[in-house]
């Protein structure tokens, strides 16, 4: 099996989603800049210091109960965990950005969004996310793949023979 360039990176921002500890939704970013180089991952957890097994999880409730004033969105994470400059980068992302996302990712100079769900796509958030791509010129685009999965294996004995684990 030989995976697109688009399926690799997708691949990585899929594969950072699961190190999320969200029980709803694991989101995963992964910047790419224009020599097709990782220059950022990232996934939705709580801020540096913040104990995810302390801080709420849950969509309900009181404000402060909720995950929602807590959780560093995964795009977020990986703009500020990138090694470089963002300018002209791609971002892969299995969620489509939020507004606040949208609004970092133009700032960074980052000129391209690659996205997986639209999940939120009636909502608020996800139309003014798309206004304002579309005002700062970054473009944005669904992943297309025929790819429903991709095997995984972690038993293999000769990284050689992957084909064959
Ligand atoms: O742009 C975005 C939007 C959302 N997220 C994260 C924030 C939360 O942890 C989940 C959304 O939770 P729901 O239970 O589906 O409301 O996704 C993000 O990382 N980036
Ligand atoms: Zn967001």
């Amino acid at each position: 099996m030989i995976i697109s360039w688009d399926e690799y990176f997708m691949g990585v921002a899929i594969f950072s989603a699961y190190r999320s500890k969200d029980p709803h939704t694991q989101v995963g970013a992964c910047i790419v800049n224009e020599d097709k180089h990782i220059v950022g991952v990232g996934y939705n957890g709580m801020p540096n210091g913040c104990d995810d097994r302390e801080y709420p999880w849950g969509r309900t409730g009181e404000f402060a109960e909720q995950k929602y004033p807590y959780v560093v969105h995964a795009e977020l994470n990986a703009i500020l965990n990138a090694s470089t400059s963002l300018k002209g980068c791609r971002i892969y992302v299995s969620l489509f950005p939020c507004n606040e996302c949208c609004k970092a990712i133009i700032q960074s100079g980052i000129r391209e969004v690659v996205y997986l769900s639209d999940k939120y796509a009636a909502s608020e958030a996800t139309k003014i996310s798309k206004r304002m791509f579309d005002s700062a010129g970054v473009r944005w685009r669904r992943m297309e793949t025929e790819l429903r999965e991709v095997p995984v294996k972690f038993e293999v004995s000769d990284a050689r023979d992957l084909q064959n684990a």
